[in-house]
């Protein structure tokens, strides 16, 4: 009597758990419709549109780049600033970049290069120096692989209403030829959609920081983006602490196309391994991630019903899993919102493949805390900071780490390796050098160069409140803004003195930058008028 007791139940609570689950299909389902590929409710004027900061951290090139970046370049959105950086003063993205700046020379970009250390997280050093600079009041974040809309950004602007902090982008793909293309949208348009709608939906935090709209001001009262450098899941850590400052947290009705050229069956499964070591570790729920998943769920729930209603186990599960695979179909297509680009077929074999891998990549996530990424091996801790394992076979000193051997070389061979700009002479478009202080550099020297520069237009622009080093103070001190650049800034102001709350309602003062002596770098700024000048 006693057994038959805890297996009914058992059967009770499994029973509970399927409906659940299932409410989660349905929840997802009528969120996703009623969210994705809506057109902003308001429509805001262009000249109220508040200014946006862009920061793209790069790291290496491959076939897409360019196209990716281009669209960054022919936004439908009228005042924003790109601020390109890149850690390794070899890196082929400089050139990329370069071309792209000088064939968009109206667009207000300027490209950093060898970082900042503040942190272990490799991206936060290589945005730290665009963060730094930044003007506007909005800033976007945006991985390299990014394809933009012409309109996200509007869309991702007229979400941050009064009380909204942060706005981000669901991350998907765009459609890509293969098996593996197929089974990335596959996994993004359905297991991976669904959780991340129904969390969003009921208040949890999971932003993925590929694509992600922020207020700088309440940025910089958190302490700025160093303040998360020591997290490798820098954006759950972010979102986290504007939720605790009682900001509000939008998801943007597009979602983020991810559109890296190089993808493969290897590459996703490391990747979603990565991923999954980094939630296992800030967040107890995730341990219970495969229990989401559809087989299992199906496996510990077909006896059940058999318990319950008597029902055949095996049809159970068959008809478990066939409604399971037309309800994934259905959110894949709102996510979508068209075409897909494979066949019905190729969706069952990529879904299975999805659907039968899953335990093994957990496996192998929850075996190692140890994750690689891009350069560097990390090893994560519980609550999610993490310490970087420097491996020996690698150089003493890596060049992302912006350190001042390499940063004392890369001054020079900077110049030398960006092209010399053909004959067009562009005012908005600058390269920036970083230079980090080191005993061995001179900062005189620095200012010396920078003194005979013509990039003072756009340092007029930079708050004094960023340029926490003595060298932009040094060139503040010296400036004579052009007077375009100058009715360019009086015009931004304007505009967030119109339509941004964070204006009138400006609480969150951004505090002294305070940053390790040792941490200290001081830019340069080439500008596009005196490269002719300063390559040669
Ligand atoms: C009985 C059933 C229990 C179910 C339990 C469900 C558990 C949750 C299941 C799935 C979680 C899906 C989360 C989706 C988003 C995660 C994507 C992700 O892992 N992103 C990480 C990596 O992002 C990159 O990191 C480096 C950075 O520089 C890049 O720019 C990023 O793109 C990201 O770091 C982590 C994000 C936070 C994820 C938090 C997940 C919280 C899960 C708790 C859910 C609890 C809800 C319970 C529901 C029943
Ligand atoms: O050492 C690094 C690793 C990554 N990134 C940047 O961080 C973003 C996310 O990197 P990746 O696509 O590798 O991360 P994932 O989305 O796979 O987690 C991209 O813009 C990279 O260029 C970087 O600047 N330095």
């Amino acid at each position: 009597m006693g057994y038959e007791y805890v297996i009914f139940i058992l059967a009770i609570f499994f029973f509970i758990y399927l409906i659940a689950i299932w409410s989660l299909h349905f929840l997802s389902l009528i969120y996703g419709k009623y969210k994705f590929h809506k057109k902003p409710k308001v429509k805001i004027e262009q000249e109220k549109l508040p200014g946006v900061s862009i920061i793209k951290p790069l790291m290496g090139v491959d076939d897409n780049l360019k196209d990716n970046l281009e669209t960054f370049f022919v936004m439908d959105y009228p005042l924003y600033e790109l601020l390109f950086c890149v850690q390794d003063v070899n890196d082929p993205a400089i050139n990329v970049v370069k071309s792209l700046i000088e064939q968009y020379s109206h667009i207000d970009a300027k490209l950093f290069c060898g970082g900042k250390v503040v942190g272990i997280n490799p991206k936060i050093n290589n945005m730290e120096q665009g963060y730094q600079v930044a003007k506007y009041d909005l800033m976007l974040i945006s991985d390299a692989g990014i394809q933009m809309a012409k309109d996200t950004l509007y869309d991702m602007v007229s979400l941050m209403t009064d009380k909204v902090g942060l706005v981000h982008q669901m991350p998907f793909t765009c459609d890509r030829p293969n098996f593996s293309g197929a089974l990335e949208k596959v996994y993004f348009g359905t297991c991976h959609c669904r959780m991340y709608l129904f969390i969003n939906l009921i208040g949890i935090n999971c932003v993925t920081g590929m694509s992600c709209l922020m207020r700088k001001a309440v940025l910089d009262s958190l302490g700025g983006l160093q303040k998360f450098g020591n997290y490798i899941a820098e954006d759950y850590f972010l979102a986290q602490a504007f939720l605790d400052n009682k900001w509000i947290i939008q998801l943007s009705h597009q979602p983020a196309i991810q559109n890296a050229a190089t993808y493969s069956v290897p590459i996703w499964q490391k990747r979603m391994i990565r991923w999954c070591k980094l939630r296992l570790k800030l967040n107890i729920m995730s341990w219970l991630e495969p229990m989401q998943e559809c087989f299992m769920l199906g496996l510990c729930t077909c006896w059940t019903v058999n318990v319950l209603f008597g029902w055949n186990s095996l049809v159970f599960f068959l008809f478990h899993v066939l409604c399971w695979l037309i309800s994934d179909y259905t959110l894949l297509k709102i996510t979508q919102n068209g075409k897909l680009p494979f066949s019905k077929l190729d969706y069952v074999l990529s879904w299975l493949y999805r659907e039968s891998i899953c335990y093994y990549l957990f496996v192998k996530a929850a075996s190692n805390p140890t994750v690689r990424w891009r350069d560097g091996k990390y090893r994560l801790k519980w609550g999610g900071l993490a310490e970087e394992i420097i491996d020996d076979s690698r150089p003493s000193v890596p060049k992302s780490h912006g350190t001042s051997s390499t940063l004392i070389v890369s001054n020079k061979s900077i110049n030398n390796k960006i092209k010399k700009p053909s004959t067009s002479h562009k005012r908005t478009s600058s390269y920036s050098v970083n230079m980090k202080s080191s005993p061995t550099t001179n900062s005189n020297s620095y200012n010396s160069d920078i003194e005979n520069s013509s990039s003072i237009p756009l340092l007029s622009q930079i708050s004094p409140t960023h340029s926490n080093t003595q060298i932009n103070k040094n060139l503040l001190n010296t400036s004579t803004s052009s007077n375009s650049r100058l009715n360019r800034v009086t015009m931004h102001q304007h505009h967030h003195s119109i339509s941004n709350p964070m204006t009138n309602n400006n609480n969150y003062p951004s505090p002294p930058m305070v940053l390790d002596k040792e941490q200290q770098s001081s830019s340069i700024l080439i500008d596009m008028n005196e490269q002719e000048t300063k390559l040669n």
